[in-house]
This record gives structure tokens, sequence and C-alpha cells, in this order.
């Protein structure tokens, strides 16, 4: 069964031109899909449109055969709760320790004590941080603070986790690093969408690409700038 489905998807901001002009896709439960194009092709709208942040203008965004748009507001959370976010900036929390950054959406979601423990370490665990669980994210550098945010992401064991240009200001040891954990949660059964212009192996992943709003068939060339 599919998981997420685009049919004929446009989206304008108010006051904008088109970011996204008749997309169609289909993804799959467990696959890797890496979104590419130049600044401004419309990956962080498609990334949006996937999690429920934005409604298409026109044409429908089904994820596991649910309208995302036909949604009442009350449906969005349990939605949102399918999908782990990793942006660029990570979002990290400054005032507060590793093991409290990746508490948080647990906390939100009403899991505490022991529970929330074994979860967090076991977040942190995957992505190599788990002697840093009192360090504050200030003194991790870019590429820890970066799997910092991807534990966050994970620790209410999303489906889908979707990554918007997740290595964009990382070394490229780090990035390879970042796109190793990406690729052992796919390995378990986690979806994975990575929106990025920055050129990746993207191994026997699926590409999406965009230009100018309009997704492109992979043999009409390279748009990666
Ligand atoms: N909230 C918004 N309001 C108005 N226009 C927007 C908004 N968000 C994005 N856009 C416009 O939509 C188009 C697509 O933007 P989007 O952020 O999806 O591109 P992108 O491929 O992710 O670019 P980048 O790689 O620079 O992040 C751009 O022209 C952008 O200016």
């Amino acid at each position: 069964m599919e998981m997420i489905r685009f049919d004929q998807v446009s989206k304008r901001y108010p006051g904008s031109h088109e970011a996204l002009k008749g997309v169609s896709f289909e993804l799959q439960q467990g696959e890797m899909v890496f979104v590419l194009g130049h600044s401004g092709a419309g990956k962080s709208t498609l990334l949006k449109l996937i999690a429920g942040i934005e409604r298409p203008t026109s044409g429908t965004v089904l994820i596991n055969n649910q309208n995302v748009s036909k949604l009442r507001p009350a449906a969005l959370p349990y939605l949102r709760r399918k999908f782990g976010l990793v942006f660029q900036d990570h979002k990290l929390l400054y005032d507060r320790n590793c093991f409290e950054n990746v508490a948080l959406p647990l906390y939100i979601n009403g899991v505490t004590g022991s529970e929330a423990g074994k979860r967090i370490r076991a977040a942190l665990d995957k992505v190599g941080l788990l002697g840093k669980e009192k360090a504050m994210p200030i003194t991790l550098s870019g590429g820890e603070q970066q799997r910092l945010a991807i534990a966050r992401a994970v620790v209410s064991r999303p489906s889908v986790l979707i990554a918007d240009e997740p290595t964009g200001n990382l070394d490229e040891n780090y990035a390879t690093e970042i796109m190793g954990i990406f690729d052992a949660f796919r390995q378990v059964g986690v979806s994975v969408i990575i929106a990025t212009h920055n050129l990746h192996d993207t191994g026997d992943a699926r590409v999406l690409r965009l230009n100018q709003g309009q997704l492109l068939n992979a043999e009409e060339g390279t748009l990666i700038s």
C-alpha cells in the first residue's frame, strides 16, 4: 500500500507565484527518497505539504489514503505524529541539555517518567550521542547537533522521517555520517524523505527532481547546482 500520494498538486502562496505545479508521485512505506532541485525549486514546499504544515491550492495529498485537506483540524496532530522532522537550522533549545531536547516531543505527547527515559536514551544511542545526555547543545559540533535533532525527530517513533537540507552546512565527513544514520532508519522500515541541493551518493534511493515547481523525470537530466 502506498503511504504518500500526490495527485496533480499545486501550491501558490498568497501574493506569490506557484511554488509547485501539477506534482504527482507515490511513495511506499520504507522507501528512501531524495528531493533535488535548485534554490526555490519547491523542495521545502513539497515537504511541508507531506507533513500537513501547508495545504495544496489544488490537487490532493493522500497520506495512508487520507486526504490531508479534508482532515478535521483536530485530526492533524495525529497525522503529524507519523512524521519526524529535521531542519537544517536544527531548532534545538540551547538552554536545555541533550536529554531535555530529545524529551520535548514525548512530554508534549504525555509520555514521561521511566518510559520517556528509556526512549530518549534509545534515540540518543541510535545517533551515537548516548554519552552526551547532560551536555548542552552549544558544546556539540555541528554534526553532533544535527544528530541530536535527528534523535529528537525519531524519539516518537515516526513512520516517516522528513529532512530539509539536513547536511546543508556540514562538512563532507559529517554529511556522510548523517546519511548513514538515515539509511539505518530506512533499513528498519522508516520512510525517509530528504530535500537537498547538495550532491550525495543517492545509492539505490529514489530521486524526485524539481525544477521551478515541476517534477522532472530522472532522465531529463540533472539540476543539481
Ligand atoms: N511562506 C511563503 N510565502 C510566499 N512564498 C513562499 C513561501 N514559502 C516559499 N515561497 C516561495 O515558493 C517558492 C519555493 O520555495 P521553497 O522554499 O519550497 O523552495 P526550495 O526548493 O526549498 O528552496 P531552498 O533550497 O532555497 O530552500 C520560492 O519561490 C519561494 O520564494
